[in-house]
């Protein structure tokens, strides 16, 4: 039977065959329509069955917006250095300037999501094998939550055949069904992998002795904690403990194959949503109190603390002078408030400013990436130190994920508390800003309790 709907589906694919032959590229169809009330994990869930190893989830700390991809209609990807920001932007504008849409939503429409490596110029390992320098998808299927308005999106295009279309909708109903699935037994820890303490924390050491002798003021060094399990880690699982703990974070997961990257991060990169700019300044933690007394004596000696005060100080000037390049009316409070988690607590400054038209969302990404949060100040030599000092590989871990739509608006996160699942194993990381007076010991434990949310929602460590 043919329905009202496929017959629209049906209608914009023959119109998309004739622009198609005009304009000589394949052209995208994007057909979105409202749904009822559907919870995004749920979603996520059922989509494993159709699109294993190729799906997406995002949520902003609000959940006013919730993104849910599966598949892969199209991939965008680019290696090295060379303007891999605006590669893909460009390539994206390809294709999303032709694409043909059911409905004049301008909010909801195709979108690609992905993210981008730390850095590009840093020997590579056969970690980060699977995520490329930069890499994003056009999902098949996609499911969007905008301040609770429901939305599906299949995207494909006018070389598609027939049948794949029929497939298409089958799968969109289903999968707004949602799975309930869930999995009682997480995998335990075996072994937790560490590089020697005692040489991380020389390595700290050895930039505070550089930073002293006046060659930059901040660098920020991260550290692996590899964690062996007896059995198959579940990203499900993982994703669900996340939302649960972690409600004061963006999450995000992005699948490829048999790897998962995931995370729970506070931290904003830069959100352009028309002319506005949003980012955030977040850098100086300490831990969480017990008891509310305790939590705020620890926030006030945060909020007070000169050297915290100082290593957020930096990333603050720099984001500043970085948007005033491009934008005006950059403004933030003047003084850092504290922004609070689960198990941790930072400094944190709030940037607004708005923009001119010709100004694009990899415009923005490529002045901030990275800020001193996570990689230091002065950015080159910062940058230099990280690569020559810091031994791992951080592939994506501190680097820009987010999504871009076709208007080119959009939102960026730092992947930070987060981690690589392959099978067994989970490779997380953990950074801090060194400054001159950094203490390699207080810097450590710094990076233990970041590493405490995958942790913790791997299932390894008992909360209290
Ligand atoms: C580099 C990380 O955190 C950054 C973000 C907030 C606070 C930070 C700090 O106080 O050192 C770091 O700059 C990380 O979590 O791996
Ligand atoms: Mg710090």
């Amino acid at each position: 039977m043919i329905t009202k709907q496929f017959h629209h589906i049906l209608g914009l694919w023959e119109e998309a065959k004739v622009k198609a032959s005009n304009i000589n590229q394949p052209v995208l169809i994007s057909y979105t329509e409202k749904v009822d009330q559907l919870d995004p994990l749920k979603y996520f869930k059922a989509s494993a069955r159709h699109f294993p190893g190729q799906r997406f989830y995002w949520s902003n700390p609000t959940k006013s917006h919730v993104m849910v991809g599966a598949g892969v209609a199209k991939e965008f990807t680019a290696n090295g250095t060379q303007e891999r920001f605006h590669g893909i932007e460009k390539e994206w504008k390809r294709f999303s300037g032709q694409s043909l849409k059911n409905q004049d939503n301008q909010k909801i429409g195709p979108v690609i999501y992905g993210g981008f490596s730390f850095d590009p110029k840093k020997e590579k390992t056969k970690l980060w094998d699977n995520f490329a320098d930069a890499l994003f998808v056009l999902p098949t299927i996609m499911f969007t939550s905008i301040d609770n308005e429901n939305y599906m999106t299949i995207n494909y295009w006018s070389d598609s055949e027939e049948s794949h279309l029929q497939e298409l909708m089958r799968i969109k109903e289903e999968l707004g069904k949602g799975s309930s699935i869930s999995h009682a037994f997480a995998p335990e820890i075996v072994k937790c992998l560490e590089m020697d303490p005692n040489d991380w924390k020389e390595s700290i050491q050895t930039v505070t002795n550089r930073i002293s002798d006046g060659v930059m003021d901040k660098v920020v060094l991260a550290r692996e904690l590899r964690v062996l399990f007896n059995d198959e880690i579940n990203v499900d699982h993982v994703l669900e403990n996340l939302l649960e703990e972690q409600s004061n974070s963006y999450l995000f997961t992005v699948e490829r194959g048999s790897d998962c990257f995931i995370g729970a991060t506070p931290e904003q990169l830069v959100k352009k949503d028309s002319n506005h700019v949003h980012s955030m300044c977040l850098a100086g933690s300490i831990g969480r109190g017990a008891t509310l007394q305790e939590d705020e004596k620890l926030g006030k000696n945060l909020l007070t603390d000169n050297k915290n005060i100082h290593e957020h100080e930096l990333v603050v000037q720099m984001i500043k002078s970085a948007l005033q390049e491009v934008c005006h009316d950059v403004t933030t409070p003047t003084e850092p408030n504290l922004y609070k988690m689960k198990h941790i607590q930072h400094l944190h400054t709030p940037v607004t400013a708005n923009t001119g038209k010709e100004v694009t969302l990899a415009d923005l990404v490529n002045l901030l990436h990275p800020t001193p949060a996570l990689g230091g100040y002065p950015r080159e030599i910062s940058m230099e130190t990280i690569r020559e000092v810091e031994k791992l590989d951080r592939g994506w871990y501190a680097g820009p994920l987010g999504w871009m739509d076709e208007q080119n608006d959009g939102e960026f996160i730092v992947a930070i508390r987060s981690g690589l699942l392959q099978g067994k194993e989970a490779s997380l990381f953990a950074g801090c800003g060194i400054v001159g007076d950094s203490d390699p010991e207080s810097e450590y434990r710094e990076t233990q309790m970041k590493f405490r949310p995958m942790l913790s929602a791997l299932g390894g460590i008992k909360e209290s």
